[in-house]
Formats: structure tokens, sequence, C-alpha cells
């Protein structure tokens, strides 16, 4: 191996797969933390003095994300609070043996940990949901119930703000995808650093700009625990493709990653787009685009025998809605479930909580 391209005096170990620098450990150390701080103020993630929830899923990116951010704060005096949300999404031989990586991390890293658990949210594990739907878009539930767990999970901590562990092959993935589905809508939102579910708490993304090569590099040199597992269920077969994609393009060149992200951030919308407008969900007040949110439709499907409700156009999903409501009684909750009485008990004590 050629000596350390910073001149520190030191043997290279490696070779940064994002500007093909050999560097020595430490110095791959220092560029890796000083990168993502770089991003952390020219961002403006994190005001000084706020609460900041780590989206733990006890995988390498925010097992990383959790131990660079202790690291940073403490060496850059960001003075934050930094605690652990992990949402258990009830997924046997998977997310219970990442938890118990999250538990360690907990210890290691001390500090406070919230698991929430779709269980107890929805009234369902991944594992009924699979169950009832098969390993056929299970992962729309997970990713939809998840988003709003998380968004719970910070409200119930009084946090200022949840960092997630995306990364910048995450964001390069997704903006392939929103290109692949024609989604111009969410191309912008995508790219975003920091992006406001509508609750008032900010989601950042301080791994923006790291590779997942250089992460899992990262966790490996310090020796950090963490999760490798793939989820048991189905993989999302579109982000597979992808996925594939991009793989096969950073062979060729690795800067593509960076470039898709420019990409990303600077293509302009058309104004004929058609863009969802946020409102409030009528059942449990979350933030949606519907007057029904993605996941009360969802976990209705579930709960009333039709797990298929919420899968597809929401024209259609409207005028099944619309069919339902017309076979069935309500008792007098406003936020009744609407379940058929002659079929099933009134499910509304498995209808979301309100947020209010
Ligand atoms: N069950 C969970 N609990 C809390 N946060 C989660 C959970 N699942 C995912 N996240 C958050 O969303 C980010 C992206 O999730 P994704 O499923 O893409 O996992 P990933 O890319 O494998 O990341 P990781 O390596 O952290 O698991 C994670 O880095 C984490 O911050």
């Amino acid at each position: 191996m050629p000596a350390c391209s910073t001149k520190c005096g030191k043997t290279a170990i490696l070779k940064r797969p994002k500007t093909g620098d050999a560097l020595c450990k430490e110095c791959f150390f220092e560029a890796f933390e000083n990168e993502i701080h770089y991003t952390i103020e020219r961002a403006k993630l994190f005001r000084p003095g706020s609460t900041v929830a780590i989206a733990a899923s006890g995988g390498k990116d925010s097992t990383v994300l959790a131990y660079v951010l202790k690291l940073l704060n403490e060496k850059f005096n960001y003075q934050l609070k930094l605690v652990l949300l992990s949402i258990d999404e009830g997924i046997t031989g998977y997310r219970d043996d990442s938890l118990n990586t999250v538990k360690q991390n907990k210890e290691d890293y001390g500090m406070d940990l919230k698991i929430l658990s779709y269980k107890e949210l929805y009234g369902w594990t991944m594992d009924e949901i699979v169950a009832e739907i098969g390993r056929k878009n299970n992962c729309t539930f997970c990713g939809v119930f998840r988003r709003q767990a998380l968004d719970r999970g910070a409200y119930l901590l009084k946090v200022d703000y949840v960092a997630t562990g995306h990364n910048a092959d995450d964001i390069a993935e997704t903006v392939l995808m929103n290109i692949l589905r024609g989604d111009i809508a969410r191309l912008n939102r995508c790219t975003s650093i920091i992006t406001d579910s509508g609750d008032g708490i900010p989601r950042v993304k301080p791994l923006k700009y790291a590779f997942e090569k250089e992460i899992v590099m990262y966790a490996y040199f310090k020796k950090l625990i963490y999760f490798t597992t793939e989820c048991v269920f189905a993989p999302n077969a579109y982000r597979g493709h992808a996925r594939v994609l991009l793989k096969d393009l950073e062979k060729i060149d690795p800067t593509i990653i960076m470039n898709i992200i420019k990409s990303g951030e600077d293509l302009k919308v058309a104004e004929t787009t058609k863009i969802p407008t946020l409102t409030r969900c009528v059942r449990c007040n979350y933030v949606s685009s519907q007057d029904v949110c993605k996941a009360c439709i969802l976990l209705e499907g579930l709960n009333k025998g039709l797990p298929r409700l919420g899968i597809g156009k929401s024209s259609k999903v409207k005028r099944l809605l619309k069919e339902n409501e017309e076979k069935t009684s309500s008792c007098n909750s406003k936020n009744c479930c609407n379940a058929k009485p002659e079929k099933s008990h009134c499910l509304c004590k498995t209808t979301i909580p309100s947020i209010s």
C-alpha cells in the first residue's frame, strides 16, 4: 500500500470509494467525520440546545449516525441532547434481533431509547399483516406505518428533530426510482436534507452525502456493533431495480452517485405538475394529502378483511371506501372504524389514536 495521501507519514490501508484517495485509518475517520460536520453546518441542520431523536434500526447507517452524531456533538459542542427512537415492526427473526443491537447502542452511547411497536400503535405486527396480505405489497404497509410511527414517537418524546440514516446511495436510488416512475412531484422532496412531516418536527439526513461503502468501512474500522441481516420479507422490488442500476453505474464512475443527487436537487418541477396539498386526516389528524390518510386506509382494510384496500390508485381506494361505508353502520364515536357489525365487532379501539 502507498503512503497516506494526506502526507501524515502513515501507510494507507484503504482507497476511499468517494474520492479514490489512499488513506490511513485515522485520516479516513477524520475525512468522513469532517464531511458530515460540514453537511450539518452548511445546512444548519440543528439549533443549539435541541433534542434530536436518532431513528435507530440497528443497521449500519443508523448505528454510524448515532456514533458520529455523538462524537461531533462533543467535538464541536453542538449542544444537542441525543436520544434513540426505534420502531418495532414485529418481524420475527429480523427486527427482534436488530433491536437487541439498538439496546446495546443505548448502553454504549449512553442515550435514552424509546421503542414503539406497530402492535401498540396499529394493533397489528408485520408478521400478522404478511399472514393476511402475503409477501407482495407488504412493504407498502411497512413503509407507511413506519413513517407515521416515527412521527408519533418524535411527538411523544417531544423532540425537535428526527435524524435518519439515509445515505447518498439511498437518495440517489430514490431519485432514480421517482424518475423511472414519472413521479416528479416526489422528486424535489426526496433530495431535501430537511423535510417537514407537517407536524412541525423536521426530519433531517446528516448522512445525505455519505457513500454507503464508506459507511460500511467506517463501521468496520471503528468496530461498531450493527445488525446486517436483510428483512425476511420480500424486499421492495422497485427499489431493488434502482439499486442494481445504481450499483452498475457506480462501477463505471463513483461520482455518478453525487451527480444523480445534484440532478435531483437542481431539477425544476413544471408548473403543470400536480403537487399534492397537505391537509389533516379526518380520522387520526395525521398530516395527509387525502381526507383519510394512507395509514388509516390500510388499517381499515386490514381490520375489515379487505387488506388490499389501500393498495393502488387513490380513486379506486375512494370508490372502495364509499362502497364499504354504504354497507356499514357506525357507532357513535367520531373516529368510528365503520366495521360491519354483522361481520365483526366495532373496531374503533384499533383505529390509530388521534394526534392533536
Ligand atoms: N425500525 C426502525 N426504527 C427506527 N428507525 C428506522 C427503522 N427502520 C428504518 N429506520 C430509519 O430509516 C433509515 C433508512 O431505513 P432503511 O430501511 O432504508 O434502512 P437502511 O438503509 O438499511 O439503514 P440502516 O442501516 O440504519 O438500517 C434508517 O437509517 C433509520 O434511520
